[in-house]
């Protein structure tokens, strides 16, 4: 299996996106509309952020959980044990947020979506319509307007060398949501598990947009769409002593859309935070 970027100007760009997304659950777009320069200002004034002491004053709010979820906080994956290293805040625009850095996430936001909704238009436009008749409603439509859709700026600390033997950046997971968004990182180590049971590196060249599958699309595409097992590995090396920062935004739909005969967007949430522990 190989991930290729997709050029997001082709002309057949919506069709080898999908194609991509159908057979490994991962599609790569390189020349996509999201400025470069305003996803390294992000990683800059974030770095800043997660190295001062007033990040505390940030500490996530349990009922809404927005805000900063510190290192001895952070999640253990479904089946793990073993606490992942890395920090990360949760930005609603509902939620709190530094004054000094809402206005340009809250731009980041705004552009990631925009370009969100273009790509669920192709899924939807390439999904066969045995596969498109299960959809209650379009794709795009489900996160029009929703105040679910989820902003996650990720900050993974250098190594010390003292981390739990086993214990991993990000430890294997599959997104919750409808769809992942996700500009290259700073630092090379997202992996995707392939269909033959292999990790690949999934390609970081700087300005390459990441985008995944989650377990919501698989469910309402009836396992059409398959929501892909990725981790964040270890920097060995020179690289230990670098922090990597990331900024998955998390398409969420409304709590009401129907995804599947079984399920609403908020029961499965619920279910699935519940399986996690979060609530
Ligand atoms: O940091 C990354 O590259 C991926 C993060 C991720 O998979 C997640 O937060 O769900
Ligand atoms: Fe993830």
């Amino acid at each position: 299996m190989k991930l290729e970027a997709v050029d997001f100007n082709a002309p057949d760009a919506a069709e080898r996106f999908v194609e991509s997304l159908r057979s490994t659950g991962f599609g790569v777009l390189k020349n996509h509309p999201i400025s470069q320069d305003l996803v390294s200002s992000v990683y800059e004034n974030w770095q800043g952020f997660f190295d001062s002491e007033e990040k505390m004053q940030y500490r996530f709010k349990p009922e809404t959980q927005d805000g900063l979820f510190p290192a001895e906080v952070s999640e253990v994956a479904k089946g793990h044990k073993k606490r992942d290293i890395k920090e990360f805040f949760h930005y609603y625009p509902w939620g709190q947020c530094p004054d000094d850095l809402r206005e340009q996430l809250q731009g980041y936001y705004d552009e990631a979506n925009g370009l969100a909704k273009i790509l669920l238009g192709w899924v939807e436009a390439h999904s066969p319509e045995n596969v498109s008749s299960l959809y209650s409603q379009s794709l795009s439509s489900m996160v029009d307007c929703s105040e679910q859709t989820l902003l996650r700026v990720l900050h993974y600390p250098p190594m010390k060398g003292d981390e739990d033997p086993g214990a991993i950046r990000a430890a294997a997971h599959e997104d919750i949501n409808l769809l992942t968004i996700l500009p290259a990182a700073n630092e090379p180590g997202l992996q995707v598990l392939g269909k033959d049971g292999e990790w690949l590196d999934v390609p970081c060249d700087f300005g390459y947009l990441i985008v995944n599958i989650g377990d919501m699309l698989q469910e309402a595409s009836g396992g059409y769409f398959p929501s892909t097992t990725h981790r964040v590995v270890n920097p060995e090396g020179a690289d230990m002593t670098k922090s990597r920062i990331s900024l998955p935004l998390f398409l969420h739909p409304k709590p009401e859309v129907v995804l599947s005969e079984r399920y609403t967007a908020n029961s499965y949430l619920m279910e699935r935070l519940r399986e996690l522990g979060l609530i």
